[in-house]
């Protein structure tokens, strides 16, 4: 039995920013019943880190209001004191006081735009980096779910909307309804009769409130998830430009994409015409008022039931209320989008990732790699993708799966590093299930090269080093050198050259190469390679092959195959149909024995020769495949073990040909 040891989670050496780690979002756990709104309110987490500046904050905005509504108290004061009585220096002192009165609330209005822009970028960066991790810790099969375009839109333009409702929306929201509620009790405090008419005026503002919120609700879902489609498209035709161009398909790409601009114009509009129409009631609403209080205040003056001062102090604390009113329908509408974005955010922030992390280690690993009647099953499918799956791989042995495209290579080679997990059985190393390893040792000790390979927008150094960032100039040189890949030294500025966005700027081989290097830098116990040498030339290929060789002894390898040149790099073959594994053993052995393998086997070679027949070998040159090699005679090794280079295709021929 090998060493393993267990690791407690939390005095575990593995590092932050482990890919798997269960990252835990400042959010607070998903309500039971989940209603619209709570997700809003479960974004409070994110502020407790400013918690002191938004207190700071929501101080110096009631302050600013108190001290707005102290000049109407003033100026009545003022009209009814030394004005009247002809009172010059009361009017001095008053005076001065109504002065310092608008210094402050100038400065207090400074402070706290200040105080907001610190507080609620913060809390932003927070959600932020919170999604990233999110994202970048759930599995493969929710970002087979999601368009990448509303994953971005959520990043940015939701979060976009929930700053500004943190920073004013929520703030003014709360003052505009204090300054609401205390203006109306300071006027009927000054004088009732008209005060309950203010107070009434407050009714249809409320209904007409409550008559939207819905409306305008559904329209802001609508319109954010149609903001995520048109980002998708735009991701999609800047990553396939040069398929969309090749095959001259701009026009109909265009008008897709012109016809989801249009949907989101039309959703806007209607938002618009609504929000419009919301607005214009409530500022008609005090308008209103205003005229019927201006009327009977009139009227009261003349009785002599309300002073000049009053009246004007009542007049400017009522002009005080307009705007809070008025504001009150956008910043309603701010807080319904925001609620919207929030529900949004939840809904990656709530997602549940199936991949949990194990907790031990081994302390000297092997590689010895055993499918165990492993079946895998996607989430939405209704059948397996593999089935019973039953390997034995010995440490430091390669094996070669070969089979038809759509059999379950990649898949079956997805499961070793656990970018998915089986769904039955189980897979082992050196027998310990590989879900009980931690994920970031487990894939230490696994390193895949795909087919497809993504480099990223870093130095071409940076690429190599992805997997391991302590590997050392001369570690970095021996896996360009296995790899290959010594055109990066002619790049412009060598291992420092930026490599364009998903390595755009290389040919599809020099690709390869990287992420070959990429992954034999890691120095694992097994290497995957899914059909990671399709790209290269007949000449690269040969001398990555020769390479490959030395580094395939000492690890336990699968090379998933789809030409019998590749397969010969392997000790033994395994022919996977139809999601399970029909034949193992070594080439000769198949060739002799399977059907299957032969008519695999076959297909290749039929390609070969009519590529030869019709003179269009192609010569060596990064990016172009040609499937087939020079045929060398070469002789089988006694053991049956397939020859690994570089007679193969010789030997293929005569032996499919018996
Ligand atoms: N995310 C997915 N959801 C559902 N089915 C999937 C998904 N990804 C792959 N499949 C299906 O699983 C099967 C196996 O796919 P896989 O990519 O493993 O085959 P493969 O043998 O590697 O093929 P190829 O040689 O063409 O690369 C296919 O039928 C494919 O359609």
């Amino acid at each position: 039995m090998p060493a393993v040891s267990t690791v407690h989670p939390s005095t575990s050496p593995v590092s932050p920013d482990d890919d798997a780690r269960e990252v835990r979002p400042r959010i607070a756990p998903r309500p039971a019943r989940v209603r619209h709104s709570t997700s809003l309110w479960r974004l409070r987490t994110y502020l407790y880190p400013y918690g002191s500046r938004y207190l700071v904050m929501a101080v110096a905005a009631i302050a600013g209001v108190a001290l707005s509504m102290a000049i109407p108290l003033m100026t009545q004061r003022v009209i009814d004191g030394p004005i009247a009585r002809a009172d010059q220096r009361g009017l001095l002192v008053l005076g001065t006081v109504a002065v310092a009165i608008g210094i402050t609330e100038a400065v207090v209005l400074f402070l706290r735009r200040w105080i907001v822009a610190l507080a609620n970028n913060g809390s932003e960066r927070l959600i932020r980096t919170d999604l990233y991790a999110k994202l970048q810790s759930l599995p493969m099969s929710f970002h087979g779910r999601w368009q990448s375009g509303q994953l971005l839109s959520r990043m940015m333009t939701d979060l976009s909307i929930i700053r500004r409702f943190l920073g004013f929306g929520m703030l003014f929201l709360v003052v505009n309804i204090v300054q609401i509620a205390v203006v109306v009790v300071l006027l009927l405090n000054l004088y009732w009769p008209l005060g309950i008419v203010v107070a009434l005026s407050i009714i249809p503002v409320a209904w007409l409130c409550l008559v939207n919120e819905k409306r305008f609700t559904r329209l802001s879902r609508k319109i954010q998830d149609e903001q995520g489609d048109v980002a998708s498209a735009v991701e999609e035709g800047v990553h396939g430009l040069r398929v969309i161009k090749s095959f001259g398909r701009f026009a109909h790409l265009y008008s897709g994409f012109e016809r989801r601009t249009q949907q989101l114009y039309e959703t806007s509009m209607d938002r618009v015409k609504l929000s419009s129409r919301f607005l214009t009631f409530l500022e008609v609403i005090p308008t209103c008022t205003m005229i019927i209080v201006l009327g009977m205040g009139a009227i009261a003056t003349a009785r002599g039931d309300l002073t000049i001062g009053t009246l004007v102090a009542f007049i400017t604390l009522l002009l005080s209320l307009i705007w809070p009113v008025a504001a009150l329908g956008f910043l309603l509408a701010m807080t319904q989008e925001a609620m919207t974005a929030a529900d949004r955010l939840a809904e990656i922030l709530d997602a549940e990732s199936p991949l949990v992390d194990g907790t031990k280690v081994l302390e000297a690993p092997r590689g010895h790699l055993r499918f165990e009647h492993v079946g895998f099953r996607f989430d939405d499918a209704d059948q397996n993708t593999l089935t019973d799956v039953n390997l034995d791989i010995a440490p430091g042995e390669t094996i070669a799966l070969v089979g038809g495209t759509g059999a379950g290579k990649t898949t079956m080679t997805a499961l070793v590093s656990r970018l998915v997990d089986v769904t039955e059985g189980r897979i082992t190393l050196d027998g310990v299930d590989i879900r009980e390893l931690r994920i970031r040792h487990l894939r230490r000790l696994v390193a895949t090269a795909f087919e497809d390979p993504t480099l990223f927008s870093m130095s071409a150094r940076e690429n190599l080093a992805l997997g391991r960032s302590d590997a050392s100039d001369a570690d970095i040189e021996q896996a360009i050198d296995i790899a290959q890949a010594h055109f990066v030294h002619d790049l412009p500025w060598g291992l420092d050259t930026r490599i364009g966005e998903q390595g755009m700027s290389l040919s599809g081989g020099q690709r390869q190469r990287l992420a070959l290097a990429r992954a034999v830098l890691v120095n694992p116990t097994v290497l995957v390679l899914d059909d990671t040498l399709s790209a290269l030339d007949i000449h690269t290929e040969a001398l990555v092959e020769e390479a490959l060789k030395r580094v395939l002894a000492d690890v336990t390898g699968i090379v998933v195959a789809h030409r019998a040149s590749t397969v010969l790099l392997a000790d033994r073959v395994a022919v996977l149909s139809q999601g399970t594994i029909v034949a193992v053993g070594t080439h000769s052995e198949l060739l002799a024995t399977s059907q299957e393998y032969r008519e695999l086997m076959s297909a290749d070679f039929d390609a070969e020769v009519e590529l030869e027949e019709c003179g269009s070998r192609p010569h060596a040159t990064d990016g172009h495949r040609s499937g087939a090699r020079p045929e060398v005679d070469g002789e089988q090794p006694p053991d049956g073990r397939a020859p690994r280079h570089p007679d193969r295709s010789g030997d293929v021929r005569a032996e499919v040909a018996r």
